[in-house]
């Protein structure tokens, strides 16, 4: 693995902050946090006060910025969130952007350059990488990881006819997962089903509904994908 980037946004700063340094005595490349969402920060500039606090817990690592509004109802600009931030968190080195809203990613894309920009919504990561994405951090990825390979290289050789075909058979995956109801607990059961190691059941409260009958669907499913 090149790089490893830890999560370590936490309900509480205290535990964000004791995962910051961890990180760093680890060895950790980067470090990277949501915010708080239970309560939530009151402003923007709270938020990056947030931000400022944890990344200080490790200021020798690069820091990101996860942004996932549809899961913490944060949906404060990502580009006035970074006017911000560059002058207040020396580490800020970039965004885990989880939204759909590719004008704002390309609006924060053209004019922090200095800023790397990882997309999160796999079903559209064309789009983002037509928008300058700088790479991709998605759920669908531990088990999808060679045929989006596939997908950036074809984009990367301008071969955006061979890029569309890929993403489509990705969003063809997509809709029949989304269609069964499934979502983040069926999906670590897909990657435990396709890598064959055991990774255990999700936490609760996330309970998974695949049963073993759909087992074979899957995998009939994500092997067609390797022959596109
Ligand atoms: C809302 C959500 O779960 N987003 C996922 C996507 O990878 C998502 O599962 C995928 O695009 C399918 O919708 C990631 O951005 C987040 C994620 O994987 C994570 O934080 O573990």
């Amino acid at each position: 693995m090149d790089n490893v980037i830890v999560h370590v946004g936490c309900p509480s700063i205290m535990d964000s902050k004791d995962l910051a340094a961890h990180a760093a005595s680890c060895g950790a490349d980067a470090i990277s946090a949501v915010c708080p969402s239970f309560v939530k920060p009151s402003s923007l500039d709270a938020l990056v006060l947030y931000l400022q606090e944890v990344a200080s817990a490790a200021p020798s690592l690069p820091f990101y910025y996860y942004h996932i509004p549809k899961l913490t109802g944060i949906t404060y600009q990502i580009n006035d969130l970074l006017g911000k931030v560059k002058q207040n968190i020396p580490s800020f080195r970039g965004v885990k952007f989880s939204d759909v809203n590719l004008m704002e990613f390309s609006l924060c894309v053209h004019a922090y350059k200095e800023y790397d920009f990882l997309y999160g919504v796999d079903e559209q990561l064309l789009g983002a990488l037509a928008f300058g994405a700088h790479g991709a951090v998605g759920s669908t990825y531990n088990y999808l990881g060679k045929i989006t390979g596939d997908l950036v290289k074809a984009f990367e050789d301008g071969n955006i006819q061979n890029a569309r075909n890929i993403q489509f058979c990705i969003q063809e995956f997509l809709i029949y997962v989304f269609d069964m109801g499934w979502g983040l607990p069926e999906f670590k059961d897909i990657m435990s089903l396709f890598s064959g190691i055991p990774l255990g059941p999700s936490r609760l409260p996330l309970v998974s509904s695949i049963r073993s009958d759909h087992h074979d669907a899957i995998k009939d499913r994500i092997k067609k994908m390797d022959s596109v």
